[in-house]
């Protein structure tokens, strides 16, 4: 089976556009666990322009589920998830000033720092994943970090999948194929959705979790429209 785990950041994105405490991101988790999602993604970034840092704090007690926290591992951030103590942390070599992640981790070229850091989660219990382009010498290397799991960034995936390309997922399979026989944990995520989820999900084995934040959050204005439509007609009779 494969695991939804909802990222929030874009609930956060539009509380944050008018100060204040709407939508309310805990009860927006809560909800999401309800309906059933299996777990909860949060990405804050150093900015705080849409999950901010006491969000973190704030949701670890309703989480019933998976806790996912994603991010680059500066000091502040190790120190929050050492803090928070997730289910598991995603490692994202994301730039400060990135609008959203751009690419995965260089596995070679990081090794040291990212066996150092993943040693230190690990110690403390949390389960580790690093996110990944899907390319076979980063998932070799990705083996060699110790982490417990990888995150195929399927930016590239969603594209060519959107052109009509079902071939862009083939680089996926590979590398699944090698996380499999290495035994490294497979997660996944951006730019998934529900127009290019399941080709995915048929196509690679032993996708353990997919995080979906983007789409997911759209799509459910598209598909909630109509009805709150209806509810505002209603009460202006
Ligand atoms: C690692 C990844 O692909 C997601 O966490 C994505 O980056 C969401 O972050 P933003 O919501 O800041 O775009
Ligand atoms: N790790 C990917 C994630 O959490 C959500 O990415 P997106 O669906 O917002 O592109």
């Amino acid at each position: 089976m494969t695991k939804l785990s909802v990222n929030i950041n874009k609930i956060a994105t539009l509380r944050n556009s008018r100060g204040g405490d709407v939508p309310n991101v805990v009860q927006f988790a809560m909800d999401v666990q309800r309906f059933g999602a299996q777990g909860i993604t949060i990405h804050p970034r150093p900015d705080e322009r849409h999950i901010r840092y006491q969000d973190a704090y704030d949701l670890k007690p309703i989480i019933t589920t998976e806790f996912n926290i994603e991010g680059n591992p500066i000091p502040k951030f190790i120190d929050l998830v050492l803090d928070t103590k997730p289910t598991q942390v995603t490692l994202v070599p994301d730039a400060e000033d990135a609008i959203t992640s751009n690419a995965g981790w260089d596995t070679i070229k990081h090794k040291s720092f990212l066996q150092e850091v993943i040693k230190e989660f690990k110690n403390n219990g949390i389960r580790t994943s690093i996110f990944v382009d899907p390319d076979l010498h980063q998932i070799e290397g990705a083996k060699e970090t110790g982490t417990d799991r990888i995150e195929l960034y399927t930016e590239a995936y969603a594209h060519q999948y959107k052109i009509g390309n079902k071939n862009g997922i083939e680089p996926y399979m590979e590398c699944a194929g090698l996380a499999n026989t290495l035994q490294l944990g497979i997660n996944a995520g951006h730019d998934l959705s529900l127009d290019n989820i399941q080709f995915f999900k048929e196509n690679i084995t032993g996708l353990l979790e997919v995080s979906i934040g983007h789409a997911l959050v759209a799509e459910s204005l598209y598909l909630g429209i109509e009805n709150v439509v209806q509810m505002y007609l209603h009460k202006l009779r």
